[in-house]
């Protein structure tokens, strides 16, 4: 083959190579500097990195080198870095927001075609975080692309959940990019701080700042689902979130118990201020399935109670005036807090368990929704 022709292959391999990060090829991203092969079939290849050490270097390197190793005719390459100039990376930014300079936030905007979740409750600790991270992982599983956005200023324990504990955000100048997880994008509020153990404190206009950048700054890239883990309550992030995302729908996770369902049931209403849709409610923690010492059998313990997540439907379907069903009644289960505490969700584990075949329900559930305009607010231009 002549190097004309060699030269051309390997630009055709490498557009099959993405960023770890943006998830695009490198060759679209105006990553590829150069390519030159010679006589000897000695390829020369010159990368643009986004920012110097960039921590993504040595998976391009490799996804490079094995790329090329496909090229009949080669007999070699020479791999060279750099690094962007700052017009380059400008240009970047901009063709990943679609050709937009300005920052926006891609999800308010009147084509945006990503259902964005909020997962809201009232009290702590019901179990948010983990529906969030399981049917984060369950709609993934179903082929579809999913970010997920951890607002939880008091508790972001999604990165734990997810594997990332310690995972830092990397950026392209002011743009972020979100840590990826397999096939899940995954921002948490806990990655802005300095360390681990740094309590966030913030409130109103620095917390409405931050969620603005985790949503117009982040590059998300074309979502199916954005899933939003919220703080517990009815506070300052469901107020920001409401003005930000008003086409954004709320799925209530509440336990069987009374006063988790009164609370729950604010949460809700909260939702409704805001003006966004809630579109249905999740009674964790519903019972526990125990094996009884004298027939054998597995009998169902309310241990909390019972008629918490029934009870929230029926309430706010009165209050908001449309029908809210109870989605889900996901068991007590060890195997839900060890597969947190794993870093891998439930569902990609051990999908068998009942709880975690009610949140793949819930994802089934979620993911079938046919979802029109109804509702949803739509900008009139009037020339
Ligand atoms: N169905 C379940 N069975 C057993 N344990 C569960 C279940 N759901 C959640 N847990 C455990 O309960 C604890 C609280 O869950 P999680 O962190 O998901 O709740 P949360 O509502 O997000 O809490 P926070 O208010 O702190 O954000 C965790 O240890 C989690 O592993």
């Amino acid at each position: 083959m002549s190097a004309a022709s060699l030269t051309d292959a390997v630009w055709e391999v490498l557009s099959h190579v993405n960023d770890p990060e943006i998830h695009k090829p490198i060759t679209e991203l105006d990553m590829v500097e150069k390519v030159e092969v010679d006589e000897a079939g000695l390829a020369s290849v010159k990368v643009l990195l986004t920012i110097s050490g960039c921590p993504m270097k040595g998976t391009i390197e490799h996804d490079v080198h094995a790329a090329l190793q496909g090229v009949e005719g080669l007999t070699g390459l020479d791999l060279e870095f750099g690094v962007m100039s700052d017009e380059q990376r400008a240009e970047l930014k901009t063709k990943l927001r679609g050709g937009v300079r300005e920052r926006i936030i891609p999800f308010a905007a009147d084509d945006n075609l990503t259902q964005v979740i909020l997962v809201a409750s009232g009290k702590g600790g019901v179990g948010k975080s983990s529906v969030t991270v399981n049917l984060a992982k369950a709609l993934e599983a179903r082929g579809k692309s999913v970010g997920v956005l951890d607002a939880d200023i008091y508790g972001h324990s999604i990165p734990p959940m997810l594997g990332i504990a310690d995972a830092e955000v990397t950026g392209i100048d002011d743009m972020i990019l979100p840590v990826p997880v397999e096939g899940l994008k995954v921002i948490s509020i806990g990655m802005l701080k300095q360390s681990r153990d740094q309590v966030i404190a913030w409130r109103g206009p620095i917390l409405d700042r931050a969620l603005q950048q985790f949503l117009a700054d982040v590059y998300w890239g074309d979502l199916d689902y954005l899933l939003v883990d919220l703080p517990p309550g009815t506070g300052d992030v469901a107020m920001s979130l409401g003005a930000k995302l008003p086409n954004a729908e709320v799925l209530v996770v509440t336990t069987p118990q009374q006063a988790a369902a009164e609370v729950a049931e604010r949460a809700g209403t909260m939702a409704s201020m805001v003006d966004q849709k809630v579109i249905g409610v999740v009674e964790n923690m519903a019972y526990l399935a125990a094996e009884c010492p004298h027939c054998g059998e597995s009998h169902r313990v309310d241990l909390f109670g019972s008629g918490g997540g029934e009870r929230v439907a029926e309430a706010l379907s009165l209050r908001l005036g449309y029908p809210i069903k109870l989605l889900a009644q996901v068991p007590i289960d060890a195997a839900v807090s060890a597969s947190g505490d794993a870093g891998v969700p439930l569902v990609a584990t051990d999908a068998d368990r009942p709880a975690a075949r009610a949140l793949d329900d819930l994802a089934e559930h979620l993911a079938s929704r046919r979802r029109g305009l109804a509702g949803r607010k739509l900008s009139l231009h009037v020339s």
